[in-house]
């Protein structure tokens, strides 16, 4: 326990294990139970996950302090348990060292790419939010309704998923298409199925004969989300062989970037790490990591709003403004659309969609808020934890995008994206994706609740992923003179 923060005090092997489980259960999730830490022991702690220790940062300062300002001691990923299974070191997320630079950097640099120039970004976004639209309203029983119901999180997920596999491999998923309901199927099993341990336990261990009852319901999503991947890699490598498709200079999706540049390194002779296989895993972390993320988030908006009709007429009233009615909210538009960039601040802020963030490891001792830590301890900022903070969000508990309006910068003091650099590499084309489909939503929509308002509570407070409860919602066009 020497030359680590202070925390509670932790038995052999099971650390503070039963400590973290009583906490968690007495006051109903995870959040809840370190709250309850970090009243005995401020916003730095050590919380000892069997012989792991974790520090966990609650501090907006210190957080930046830390990732931002000693970027380079805070930003090795710390990914050993399910988090490296199927990605064994590569990919962005779970890498480190110079495979994670060269890759997050291609990534990086094909995104922007992708929002310069005619900005394909906002073209494939804007054609997404006016597709499912209109195709939600046309089907099943709408018959090109006005109006038209359906269950938020199904909705946003078609629509989130469409964008980013646009992205990726330019194809659009259809409300029957089976791919796309075994890839949502595989992924919430895969994410509701796992806990807070998995994230610990090396994947040998959770690969041993005497785990077999969870690799069923840990693993196997996993795979098949991967091979799905796989399969998409094959068809276009086919397809660029028969000459149904053809390379161009600018490249319209990110299989084709990358193939680029692989056959690139390949004909310089490069020893490249760009290869097909760790292809596979790029993608299979941009498809994970920007689905869900976008898609929950979203869901929460719509919770959100639902209880609090009279922001939605505040925000119509801004945008109806700024566009004159007449066309739709575009990125140019941010700058002049204040009330906006708060209610989506605001929901990002309650919405804190994970319980627990991804973790950094130490590879040298140094100090965090004044108090020693060693080499070999697992660190993060703790978003859920600095999203409550009171002495920044007065009433936290409360949907109030205002607060960001009376209190300048106080958007800066969130981090819904992670902190330095390691922070989300997907933030651009996630904000550009809830800017322009909220954005729109409210000047096209009225929203109303399909029996109870849903609450503005989670349903997986012990989980890694923050889910609002499951609700369905109508959006009425709105008439426009
Ligand atoms: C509202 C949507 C999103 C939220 C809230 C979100 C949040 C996060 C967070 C908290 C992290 C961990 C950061 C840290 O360790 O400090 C992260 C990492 C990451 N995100 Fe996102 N994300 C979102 C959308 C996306 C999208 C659309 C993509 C892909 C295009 C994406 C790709 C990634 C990747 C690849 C990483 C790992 C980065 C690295 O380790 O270098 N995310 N995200």
């Amino acid at each position: 326990r020497k030359q680590l923060p202070r925390g509670p005090y932790p038995l052999p092997l099971i650390g503070n294990l039963h400590q973290l489980f009583y906490y968690c259960w007495k006051n109903g999730g995870l959040v809840e139970g370190y709250a309850e830490i970090e009243k005995s022991f401020g916003k730095v702690y050590t919380v000892w996950i069997g012989p792991m220790p974790t520090v966990f940062i609650s501090d907006y300062d210190v957080a930046q302090e830390t990732h931002v300002k000693r970027a380079n001691v805070f930003g090795t990923r710390y990914a050993p348990g399910i988090m490296n299974y199927v990605r064994f070191d590569k990919g962005v997320v779970a890498s480190n060292g110079e495979f994670w630079q060269e890759h997050r950097r291609f990534a990086l640099t094909t995104l922007r790419n992708f929002g310069f120039g005619r900005n394909i970004m906002e073209e494939r976004i804007m054609d997404e939010y006016r597709y499912r639209f209109k195709d939600f309203a046309t089907t099943g029983n709408n018959n090109m309704a006005k109006s038209f119901e359906t269950c938020a999180r199904s909705f946003f997920d078609l629509l989130t998923g469409s964008v980013i596999n646009k992205v990726l491999i330019n194809e659009r998923f259809e409300q029957d298409d089976a791919d796309f309901e075994k890839l949502k199927t595989n992924l919430s099993r895969g994410l509701e199925n796992t806990g807070f341990l998995d994230i610990f336990c090396p994947v040998n261990i959770l690969q041993s004969r005497f785990l077999k009852w969870r690799q069923d319901s840990i693993f196997q999503p996993l795979d098949w989300i991967l091979e799905l991947t796989k399969r998409n890699i094959a068809k276009r490598v086919a397809q660029l062989k028969s000459g149904e498709h053809v390379l161009h200079d600018e490249p319209d999706d990110f299989l084709d970037a990358y193939l680029m540049k692989m056959y690139k390194d390949e004909k310089e002779g490069l020893d490249s790490t760009f290869t097909l296989d760790n292809l596979a895993i790029d993608m299979y972390d941009l498809w994970i990591a920007g689905q869900e993320t976008t898609s929950t988030t979203l869901a929460w908006a719509c919770a959100c709003l639902l209880n609090k009709p009279e922001v939605v007429l505040k925000a119509r009233e801004e945008l109806v403004h700024v566009t004159g009615g007449h066309r739709s909210l575009s990125l140019t538009d941010k700058k002049v659309t204040p009330y906006l960039s708060a209610v989506i601040s605001e929901v990002q802020r309650v919405a804190s969609i994970l319980n627990v963030n991804l973790f950094r490891i130490l590879e040298e001792d140094t100090y965090v808020g004044g108090q020693p830590i060693r080499a070999g301890t697992a660190v993060t900022a703790h978003i859920s934890m600095i999203h409550v903070d009171e002495t920044l969000f007065k009433n936290h508990t409360e949907f109030n995008p205002e607060r960001f309006l009376e209190v300048e910068g106080l958007d800066k003091k969130m981090i819904p994206f992670g902190i330095g650099k390691r922070a989300c590499l997907g933030e651009s084309l996630a904000k550009a994706e809830l800017y322009l489909v909220l954005g729109n939503m409210l000047l096209d929509y009225n929203l109303e609740p399909v029996g109870d308002v849903p609450k503005i509570q989670t349903i997986t407070p012990f989980g890694l992923l923050k889910r609002p409860p499951p609700f369905k919602v109508r959006f009425v066009e709105v008439e426009k003179s």
